[in-house]
């Protein structure tokens, strides 16, 4: 469960507002985030990962972002939408290993290998990471958060590198654990569709909610 009361962003020097009062209660398992370029999506999602300073409140599991990032730590994962920056070892295995510190030794290497398999990298296992492409990036980014089993998962944009098979797998693997809570930034408005709950964000607000939200999204965007 995310609690959003009276979330405002702001940034200096002029104060520009990039999130603009908003209260929201995300409760479904899954929760599309649609809008325009700039309407303010990235920023909610940075706020419930703990990564923009808010006033208000943002809850996680009962828990306030700001005060308790390392309660959430392990808790909520973030996929950026700048996939590349996510990546933090040389190697592709080694970016993912670090994500499995939270297993006894004896297990990591198996879940290693398991991971590389699930996510189609096993044969990039040894490349330095900077060497793969975008949509290997991107695949990379999932397969580090997911190893870590959030019980929250902010996805900003993660299909947006990958061709229609890595797509349709990421989607799938998004939507694949039923006790995990994802929240989805996305401009794939058919992905945004397989969401229980649809909020279309738009100049720092909340324009709506709900299913009509893609349709009232279309129609504003003509
Ligand atoms: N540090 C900053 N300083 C000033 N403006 C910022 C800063 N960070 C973001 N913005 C602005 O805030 C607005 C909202 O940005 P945000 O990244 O949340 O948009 P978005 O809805 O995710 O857009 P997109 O669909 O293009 O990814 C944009 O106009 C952006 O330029």
């Amino acid at each position: 469960m995310i609690e959003l009361a009276n979330v405002t962003v702001t940034v200096k020097p002029d104060d520009a507002v990039l999130l603009d009062n908003v209260s929201l209660t995300l409760d479904k398992p899954t929760t599309a985030i649609i809008g325009e370029n700039g309407s303010g999506k990235s920023t909610l999602a940075k706020v419930l990962a703990g990564l923009l300073d808010y006033t208000g409140s943002a809850k996680i599991q009962g828990i306030e972002v700001a005060t308790g990032r390392k309660a959430l730590s392990g808790r909520v994962g973030m996929i950026i939408a700048n996939a590349a920056a996510q990546v933090i070892m040389p190697s592709v295995a080694e970016d993912i290993e670090l994500s499995l510190r939270h297993l006894p030794k004896d297990q990591r290497q198996a879940t290693l290998e398991a991971v590389l398999a699930e996510h189609d990298l096993t044969e990039l296992a040894d490349r330095p990471a900077l060497s793969l492409s975008s949509g290997q990036l991107q695949r990379l980014a999932l397969a580090t958060v997911l190893a870590t089993r959030p019980d929250v998962l902010i996805a900003d944009e993660p299909t947006t590198m990958l061709d229609a098979r890595y797509a349709k797998l990421v989607a799938d693997q998004l939507f694949a654990a039923s006790d995990r809570q994802l929240v989805l930034i996305t401009h794939d408005l058919e992905l945004a569709a397989r969401c229980d709950d649809i909020l279309w964000v738009h100049d720092a607000q909340v324009a709506h909610r709900g299913p009509d939200s893609i349709c009232k999204y279309r129609e504003h965007i003509g």
